[in-house]
């Protein structure tokens, strides 16, 4: 697993080159593309990297916007990745982007699984991702020990599957691991010691314990205590 470790005096200047960063990789991509998609997580860890990265001078018009993955539950919810989304990414200059959404009314996440997946695939692939990092190795929401684990690893899985695991309080839905790792730029969001002695202890075990494995080959990890 070759993966770029960089190592940041602070969150705050993490979040600040972390957007800097993404933002000149979107503009390189729209310098020879019509359009340009990035998928972010959502969670507790990526907040300030969306209040630094909605103000960059880009043609956001010509951005799709979507998350890694979703907890179903509607926007009302504080669990919502859409609510913080529309609250931290999609506000200031990055309004102008075109959200593609993880989520839609109804009871289950496999009654929406085809619609939701239409409109992403045209979108595909992903410019740049931003990933998260559970303290369990899960990644998006592909969770060690979740009933659709391995469909979610698969080469040749769809673009995106419902996931239901012990480590999650609710049903999810994620993009599979081959749309993740597909994108051009990838960077991954890891704060804490905790978190960064997991990542180390991921080396070596196989994607089914260590689902962050998947995508961290060619990524770069973004750290700050
Ligand atoms: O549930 C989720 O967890 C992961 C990690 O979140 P964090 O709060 O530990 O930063 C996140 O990447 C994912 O998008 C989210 O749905």
């Amino acid at each position: 697993m070759n993966y770029d470790f960089r190592d940041y005096p602070d969150r705050e200047m993490l979040a600040m080159d972390l957007a800097n960063q993404i933002a000149g990789e979107l503009r390189a991509a729209l310098a020879h593309q019509e359009r340009a998609a990035i998928a972010v997580p959502g969670g507790t860890s990526p907040g300030p990297v969306f209040d630094a990265l909605c103000a960059a001078d880009l043609d956001w018009s010509r951005v799709d916007v979507m998350l890694t993955d979703e907890r179903w539950v509607p926007e009302t919810s504080e669990r919502s990745n859409t609510r913080l989304l529309r609250e931290r990414l999609l506000t200031d200059r990055a309004a102008a982007a075109r959200f593609l959404p993880l989520y839609a009314e109804a009871e289950a996440p496999e009654g929406k699984l085809e619609e939701l997946a239409a409109d992403i695939e045209p979108a595909l692939p992903l410019a740049v991702v931003l990933l998260g990092m559970g303290a369990d190795m899960h990644t998006a929401s592909i969770f060690p020990g979740a009933d659709k684990l391995e469909e979610a690893l698969a080469p040749n899985a769809p673009i995106l599957l419902p996931m239901r695991a012990p480590g999650a309080q609710e049903p999810r839905i994620t993009l599979s691991a081959h749309v993740l790792d597909g994108a051009l730029k990838k960077h991954v969001l890891v704060y804490g010691s905790e978190k960064r002695d997991v990542l180390h202890k991921a080396q070596g075990l196989p994607t089914s314990e260590a689902p962050v494995n998947a995508i961290l080959d060619g990524a770069v990890v973004h750290w700050a205590e």
